[in-house]
């Protein structure tokens, strides 16, 4: 288990976060959502022991980060913004730099480092040079030597950063193989990656822990979430209806059938559909929107770091 409590980081006069507190149970795969310089990577660092924080404690399977950083590092894998690579090297043999380092025996290191490069599909760049990798497998040999040492914790920030969709696709399998065997804090400020792979969001603004709980919960508990409808009928008196609910737009129109989303709780399917029926207009497609998660990240880091803490579960 992971607890951070009233965890802040000064840099300067400047406070990078603020009493950030949250916690952890094995095996969750947590998303850590927050705009550019909104305190995520300062908070993974500090997890991750590669910097102290000015007050507050990270507490992992009972250690503490200050006071037994060795025991806390041996339980996680931290995968940091900028990947530490040795561009001379193999990745084979820098992975198996990278077990040593972290108190791998001599005896057991090939199998950990062919391990390691089985989870990231790397085992046929074993032999090739850091250097010659592209940014997609240099992201991968940054998980592998994360992983490498099996540790039970993994901390990645913004591991799909700078990488094509092919590549993003396959980072994000990689973390779903991860779940289950292993606790993961990712960090990202791209919304559908963490709506897919993650079982629950901690949301970070301006320093500050604005909200956390799963998908559900934070739409159900910040009202956010959309709508779409596809309708066929009197497009203003459409647009009217929908407006009682909320902010409304259009997707698209083709046929004589306009397809539109508005900007409210997913609850009132039931109200909306009764509503445009009601209006005479003839109903086609009724569901939950997919913006649902961006809607929620919005309204809750609009404010910069003013919003209420919300805590949903
Ligand atoms: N070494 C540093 N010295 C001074 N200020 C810093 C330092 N590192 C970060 N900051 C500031 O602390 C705040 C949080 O930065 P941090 O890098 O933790 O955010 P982030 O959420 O990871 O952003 P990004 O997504 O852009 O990486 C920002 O205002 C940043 O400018």
């Amino acid at each position: 288990m992971i607890q951070v409590e009233g965890l802040t980081k000064y840099y300067g006069e400047h406070a990078a976060i603020r009493d950030v507190s949250f916690t952890i149970n094995p095996g969750e795969v947590i998303g850590f959502l927050g705009l550019n310089g909104a305190g995520k990577t300062t908070t993974l660092k500090i997890l991750g022991c590669v910097l102290l924080p000015t007050s507050g404690r990270v507490v992992i399977d009972g250690h503490d980060a200050v006071r037994a950083p060795h025991e806390v590092r041996k339980r996680i894998g931290f995968l940091p913004d900028t990947p530490p690579l040795y561009d001379e090297m193999t990745v084979g043999a820098y992975l198996a730099y990278v077990a040593q380092l972290r108190g791998v025996s001599g005896k057991e290191v090939r199998a950990r480092v062919a391990e390691a490069e089985e989870q990231t599909a790397l085992r046929e760049m074993d032999g090739t040079l850091i250097s010659m990798l592209s940014h997609g497998y240099r992201q991968r040999v940054g998980v592998a030597q994360a992983l490498v040492h099996r540790p039970a914790f993994l901390i990645l920030d913004e591991p799909t950063s700078g990488l094509d969709p092919a590549q993003i696709r396959g980072m994000r399998e990689l973390i779903r193989t991860l779940k289950g065997s292993h606790t993961v804090l990712v960090s990202s400020h791209i919304l559908p990656e963490i709506s897919e792979t993650c079982d629950r969001l901690l949301v970070i603004s301006g320093g500050q822990l604005v909200a956390q709980g799963t998908e559900e919960a934070l739409a159900r508990e910040l009202g956010g979430g959309t709508i779409e409808v596809e309708v066929r009928g009197d497009r203003a008196k459409a647009l009217e209806v929908l407006a009682d609910f909320g902010p409304v737009s259009v997707l698209h129109e083709e046929g004589g059938v306009l397809a539109l989303r508005v900007e409210a709780s997913p609850d009132l399917r039931p109200r909306v559909a009764r509503a445009l029926m009601v209006a005479g207009l003839e109903l086609i497609r009724l569901e939950r929107g997919t913006q649902r998660l961006e809607s929620i990240f919005l309204n809750l880091t609009r404010s910069g770091g003013a919003a209420p803490k919300a805590v949903a579960s």
